[in-house]
């Protein structure tokens, strides 16, 4: 039988960053409590010429680049992201137009035609609902390819309890039958609620209140905003609601018991590098019949040698790379499996026929719980990655340039050295194309 998933993968994550620790000392906040307690090191972000879209075009460029694949033989591109440039035209456009055009001279003009593109927007889950729809596209038309690319700017409000769970990036990932790093098998568990634990609404807001908003501005315009409105210990407790709903759906579809007793790894959406391990705790409970009724029972079952076992062999892989980025939205499950993949590649781990546990989570609110089964040929898919390499050849920005580049204050790049893709300009005079984005690669 023919098998599908993920044949290739890459990523992009911008070159600033912000030490936790800088952050933690300037909103008097312990340094332990965010290093041991959440699990956060670094906070990736995105540098003035950036957003979602080049952060989407760059992944596209590197698995073009690294697989060598030919972008006409590519039927769909479906972006997941939560950080949407225009409320019409997707995001996906810009991305696959930046890409388009730097490759002309390789692959002649428009190389993406026929190619079939589309945002898909569901908080974190909107990725997972993108590689799903493609699975099944490539399940209908074996023949044919998908590029599912998940990119996001995780941006809160300043001084507030979201601020240190910031991030960005992307991850692309290229679907097709036969796939060289992760078959995904074809049974999903799914649990959805309607709730607000975190939204981006259309608000109004004062002209003052508006960082960058145009001299022209009426004082009270609507906008969407890229800052979201949440709750925090709420938003945690629909993820775990979530994933247990997910998760005994996937049980009753798959007939299976205790099945992550046989997933190799555990992947998580990771808003943060902790979370996985934290929210796990109740599924490992009802499913080890061990009682979860009140905090001090569940702080037990969380420091318990078993669970610390456990979390040590399945989890603590994944969370790696999200130390060092914060949360990417759309693209941390990926990112989480990326990291995984490339600790057991650098430890010589064979992971051939392993099976992955994925469970994904979007506010507002849904889980997806998956399965895949890693291929035979998977180590020369990760051999293009390193992804802990990569990291480190980022720049340290200090706190007072985080605060402007937040604010939207700086008009020139950070980093004395980007290269990449980049907005150079929005239009602000023509009546027909005002708020037109226009982008370039710079060399
Ligand atoms: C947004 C999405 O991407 C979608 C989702 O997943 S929704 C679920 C996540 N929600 C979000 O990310 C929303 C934005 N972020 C937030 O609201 C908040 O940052 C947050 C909810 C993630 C964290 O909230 P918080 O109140 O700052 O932290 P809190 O939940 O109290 O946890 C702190 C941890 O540090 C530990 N800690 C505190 N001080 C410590 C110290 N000195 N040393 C070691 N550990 C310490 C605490 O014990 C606690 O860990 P445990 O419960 O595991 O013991």
């Amino acid at each position: 039988m023919t098998k599908f998933g993920v044949d290739a993968a890459s990523f992009y994550v911008p070159s600033l960053y912000l030490e936790i620790k800088d952050l933690a000392e300037k909103r008097g906040i312990e340094p332990a409590k965010l290093e041991k307690g959440l699990g956060l090191h670094k906070m990736a972000l995105p540098d003035v010429h950036e957003d979602a879209a080049t952060f989407a075009a760059e992944a596209l460029l590197k698995l073009i680049k690294d697989y060598n694949i030919n972008p006409k033989e590519i039927s769909r591109v479906y972006l997941g992201t939560e950080s949407a440039l225009d409320a019409a035209k997707p995001t996906a456009t810009y991305a696959v137009q930046m890409v388009e055009e730097l490759l002309s001279g390789e692959f002649g003009e428009r190389s993406f035609k026929n190619c079939d593109v589309v945002d898909m927007t569901f908080a974190c889950v909107g990725g997972v609902d993108a590689l799903h729809n493609s699975l099944d596209f490539v399940r209908a038309n074996p023949l044919k390819k998908a590029i599912v690319i998940a990119s996001d700017y995780a941006k809160y409000e300043l001084a507030s309890s979201g601020e240190y769970t910031q991030g960005g990036g992307a991850v692309a990932l290229l679907v097709s039958a036969n796939p060289r790093l992760i078959e995904i098998d074809n049974n999903w568990g799914v649990a959805t609620e309607s709730v607000f634990d975190f939204f981006k609404p259309r608000r109004h807001h004062s002209k003052s209140e508006l960082n960058s908003a145009p001299e022209n501005y009426p004082d009270k315009i609507e906008v969407f905003t890229d800052e979201p409105v949440f709750d925090g210990q709420y938003s945690n407790q629909c993820y775990q609601d979530r994933i247990r709903e997910a998760y005994q759906h996937y049980k009753e579809q798959t007939f299976t018991v205790r099945p992550y007793e046989d997933w190799r790894y555990l992947i998580f959406h990771l808003p943060y590098a902790f979370h996985g391990k934290r929210v796990f705790t109740e599924i490992y409970s009802l499913e080890n019949h061990l009682d979860f009724s009140d905090a001090e029972k569940q702080k037990a079952i969380a420091k318990s040698e078993d669970y610390i076992n456990f979390i040590n062999e399945k989890i603590e892989k994944s969370q790696r790379a999200s130390s060092e980025i914060g949360n990417m939205y759309t693209a941390s499950i990926f990112m989480a499996l990326l990291s995984a993949l490339q600790t057991s590649f650098n430890d010589n781990e064979d992971l051939t026929e392993k099976e992955i546990g994925f469970l994904a989570y979007g506010s507002g609110s849904k889980s997806k719980v998956f399965v895949g089964k890693i291929s035979p040929e998977w180590k020369s898919v990760v051999e293009k990655w390193n992804v802990f390499e990569s990291l480190k050849n980022r720049l340290a920005i200090d706190f007072e340039t985080y605060e402007k580049l937040h604010r939207k204050q700086l008009d020139s790049s950070v980093n004395p050295n980007y290269k990449g893709f980049g907005l150079t300009r929005v239009e602000k005079e023509s009546p027909v194309l005002k708020g037109a984005r226009y982008y370039s690669y710079q060399n």
